[in-house]
């Protein structure tokens, strides 16, 4: 039987802010798209490729996440990735999502920046158009290339830039700290965009300080590590800097050693504005309602924690200011008729 908490889960209005659309090419699709593009796997089946999954750091993800992506070479092949999380999502009852691409990954190949775009754009416009779900895109450099490298992209965007609503900084974490790319983020917030960037996941605290300090950014994705500095914490507590959480991710990647001891509620307590994402779903085994189960279930969260988490997400996201009131509360009236059935 599905635990109450569960119902209430699937149940509610959601939105998700650190999702990479290449970690949502699920197996089957990218034995497809390898067919439909004359490409050899170096894997058997689909069975072969799934069980390649055991990861122990970042990098051993990173490995099979770049080689991946190398099926992806046709704007449709870009239109049918973001459609099929696009599905998903609906189905978790997401309302609106902001999603990383790595334009990057694909350039360095000879894929063109107008291909990649134009495929994730249309996908996400017909999301709009079918369901009226809202999405933004963002922008993500690879911390492990150069700031040239992260320069030289940008010049590629720039045609692009109304489809484009912020930057991010993503890739391997230790040895490439946000102080790499101060220069490259400077620009970026000169076109008047906003910025996020990955810290705090494999990398120190001080890397979380860096990039409030040093790139000037608005959200942190991950930063589960702040909580090894106290004045951190006290600093994004007191701004209300969101921490775009992703359990599984952690899980997987052996960034906590269990999800028993994520430190998700403990980032809520200590009044952080944290929040559950699938980050790259594909790999780590679960969408957004998935990650919440499993946390639900390992830490034993309430509904009140639930519903915590989810307004802090709508908090967070870039929606405008009525919008974010009208979904939380939503939120709010979803809650008190699940409550009132749970008293009846
Ligand atoms: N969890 C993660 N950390 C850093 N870079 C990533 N790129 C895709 N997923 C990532
Ligand atoms: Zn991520």
């Amino acid at each position: 039987m599905t635990h109450p908490v569960d119902a209430l889960i699937a149940a509610l209005p959601k939105t998700e802010l650190h999702l990479h659309i290449e970690g949502t090419l699920e197996p089957e699709l990218m034995f497809a798209l390898a067919t439909r593009n004359g490409i050899t796997l170096p894997y058997a089946s689909i069975d072969a490729l799934r069980a390649a999954y055991q990861f122990d750091s970042l990098q051993s993800f990173l490995d099979l996440y770049y080689a991946g992506a190398g099926v992806l070479q046709t704007e449709q092949d870009f239109y049918d990735l973001t459609w099929a999380y696009l599905e998903r999502a609906h189905a978790d009852r997401i309302v609106h999502t902001e999603i990383f691409f790595d334009p990057q990954t694909h350039t360095d190949r000879g894929i063109a920046f107008a291909t990649v775009y134009h495929g994730i754009r249309r996908a996400l416009d017909a999301a709009q158009a079918q369901w009226g779900m809202g999405s933004r895109l963002i922008m993500s450099f690879l911390r492990h290339l150069s700031e040239e490298a992260g320069m030289a992209v940008l010049d590629q965007a720039e045609p692009y830039l109304a489809g484009i609503d912020g930057f991010g900084l993503d890739s391997s974490e230790l040895g490439h700290p946000p102080s790499k790319f101060a220069r490259l983020f400077a620009r970026c917030h000169a076109l008047g965009l906003p910025c996020v960037a990955h810290a705090g996941e494999e990398g120190p605290a001080a890397y979380v300080v860096e990039a409030l300090d040093l790139l000037q950014v608005c959200r942190i994705d991950h930063g589960v590590r702040s909580l090894e500095d106290e004045a951190l914490v006290q600093r994004l507590a007191a701004d209300r800097t969101p921490l775009t959480v992703c359990p599984l991710s952690n899980q997987r990647l052996q960034v906590t050693p269990d999800l028993s001891r994520h430190p998700l509620r403990r980032m809520l307590q200590a009044g952080l504005a944290a929040m559950v994402n699938s980050d790259d779903p594909a790999y780590f085994g679960g969408y957004l309602n998935q990650n919440f189960y499993a946390c639900r279930e390992a830490l034993g969260l309430s509904d009140a924690e639930v519903v915590q988490l989810v307004d802090n997400s709508f908090e967070a996201s870039w929606l405008p200011a009525q919008d974010k009131q009208r979904w939380m509360g939503e939120v709010g009236r979803i809650h008190a008729q699940w409550q009132a059935a749970q008293a009846g």
